[in-house]
């Protein structure tokens, strides 16, 4: 990571950030060297337990590689710490939601209840898009365990790199239309967002705000990006 680039960050913004807009920019959390480095991963051998081409399952157009454990340690290092950091908000998000589930304080622990349940299967992936690739809105659910919020790191920089390709997400309120957002990202920057519902006040308590999130097509170059979410697949 960047000089420690999460350190760095002002978490009461990012957190503030995610209460009112369901997303927050986490600029900079990897540096081109690193950028690099887990993108020429790609095309190892080793390394991922699967790969998934996206116009076969309907997902949108391009790739993806899952990371097998163990992961790379830079990715497991992030992965960890990201999620002490978001524990806090994710915890209050169940409980404003009227879920009991509160997520233990090491990762590790949250893991091992995902794995009880089934969900043994790592998340962190690579995607890899083209000119033409894009990636449908969705939401990364892989069974009853979710950690409610997940992050995904740019590797490849807009322009140079790439053109089109803009990380997307919509809020769905109950009652209205859908709202969408482009998350401009360089590259190195990460955006973290809401997996699936957050709570949102309204003049009669908190209601639920659903978001999904997906690519625009790239128009041209390759762009890559990280994902790292927090809970296991079935
Ligand atoms: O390619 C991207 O930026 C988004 C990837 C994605 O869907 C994810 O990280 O869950
Ligand atoms: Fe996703």
């Amino acid at each position: 990571m960047s000089s420690d680039a999460l350190a760095g960050y002002d978490w009461s913004s990012v957190e503030a950030d995610l209460e009112s807009e369901g997303w927050a920019q986490l600029p900079g959390l990897l540096g081109p060297p690193a950028c690099r480095d887990i993108a020429s991963r790609y095309g190892d051998e080793e390394g991922f337990r699967s790969r998934v081409v996206m116009h076969r399952h309907g997902f949108g157009r391009g790739e993806y590689r899952y990371f097998a454990y163990p992961l790379p340690e830079q990715v497991e290092a992030l992965r960890a710490r990201l999620y002490g950091l978001l524990r806090p908000l994710a915890n209050g998000w169940n409980e404003r939601l009227g879920s009991g589930v509160r997520y233990p304080q090491k990762h590790a622990e949250f893991l091992a209840r995902c794995h009880a349940a089934g969900q043994a299967r790592p998340t962190p992936l690579l995607l890899r898009y083209g000119p033409g690739d894009y990636n449908r809105l969705h939401q990364d659910l892989y069974g009853e365990h979710v950690f409610p919020i997940q992050v995904a790191v740019l590797l490849s920089e807009p322009g140079s790199g790439f053109t089109g390709g803009e990380f997307v997400l919509t809020e769905q309120r109950p009652r209205m239309q859908s709202r969408a957002t482009v998350v401009p990202l360089r590259q190195g920057d990460a955006v973290a967002f809401a997996v699936n519902e957050r709570p949102v006040p309204g003049a009669r308590g908190d209601y639920r705000v659903k978001m999904r999130h997906g690519v625009s097509a790239v128009v041209s170059g390759t762009r890559y990006a990280m994902g790292i979410i927090l809970h296991d697949a079935a």
